[in-house]
């Protein structure tokens, strides 16, 4: 049987006394596309962060249970947080590329490892961009500032920067949000795409983005993890009335 790459097991979260994540046990498998669902305030963006432990950079978190990558818990001491977060990136809802060309964007990361020579850089940066369905756009324009770019174009180049550094798991929080369904139905075939090599994890308010792209879809609710299943299952036949309910617009 498959092996989880991601097990959360009985999260739990609190800013201050606020309790935002309330005992979420969830397994997140290979080369499959997660969504999170639920209403606004739910906890998704919360859970998505604890993955790579985002969270640990605002005051007055705390969590408790486990979030294990391959049987070892990312939140013991000796973990190193910047190997974490290679291997498990990340792509914001608002793209977020540096102030720099397009080129020094995809290779920032690459050169703070310094492993690499000039020529395996270049190629490096071609074939994430060609990954992130970008490179037609851009390869024309490689040094020239990636701020130049549409909100579209930025955020596939935010997802070539992510790729650049090879990681196992890819969070995207609400990638989409920001732009328009030309942009989002490219950036959902690159996803597909990319599933055959990684493990990707996607909050999404989106329902449509949720049935078409993912395998599994987790309902959250009040910071509760209400529902998790195949989407199919979870648009078609869900087991909890309160998912019923969302999925078919009574709230939310
Ligand atoms: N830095 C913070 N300090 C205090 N409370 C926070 C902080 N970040 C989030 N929260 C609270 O935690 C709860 C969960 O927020 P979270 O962003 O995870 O929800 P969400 O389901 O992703 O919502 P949205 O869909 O609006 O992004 C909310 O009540 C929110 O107000």
């Amino acid at each position: 049987m498959t092996k989880p790459i991601i097990s959360t097991k009985d999260v739990h979260l609190f800013y201050g006394k606020k309790e935002v994540l309330k005992g979420i046990s969830m397994d997140f498998y290979p080369n499959e596309i997660t969504a999170l669902i639920g209403p606004s305030g739910s906890g998704k963006s919360t859970l998505l962060r604890s993955l790579n432990r985002m969270n640990d950079f605002q005051d007055n978190v705390t969590i408790t249970g486990s979030v294990n990558i391959e049987d070892k818990n990312i939140y013991a001491p000796t973990t190193n947080k910047v190997d974490l977060r290679k291997r498990v990136g990340m792509v914001f809802q608002q793209p977020n590329p540096f102030p720099f060309s397009v080129y020094e964007n995809v290779a920032y990361g690459l050169k703070l490892e310094k492993k690499h020579t000039k020529e395996e850089i270049d190629q490096i940066v071609e074939d994430s961009l060609k990954a992130a369905a970008v490179w037609d756009d851009v390869k024309d324009k490689l040094h020239e500032s990636a701020l130049s770019l549409s909100g579209g174009q930025q955020q596939r180049v935010c997802i070539a920067r992510v790729l650049a550094v090879h990681p196992e798991v890819i969070l995207l929080d609400e990638p989409t949000s920001a732009l328009d369904p030309i942009s989002s139905g490219k950036i959902e075939n690159m996803l597909l795409s990319l599933k055959d090599e990684y493990t990707i994890v996607i909050v999404t308010h989106n329902m449509g983005q949720a049935s078409r792209i993912s395998d599994k879809t987790g309902f959250f609710l009040d910071g509760n993890l209400v529902e998790y299943n195949k989407t199919k299952h979870i648009f078609m036949t869900p087991s909890e009335k309160e998912t019923d309910d969302y999925i078919s617009g009574r709230f939310g």
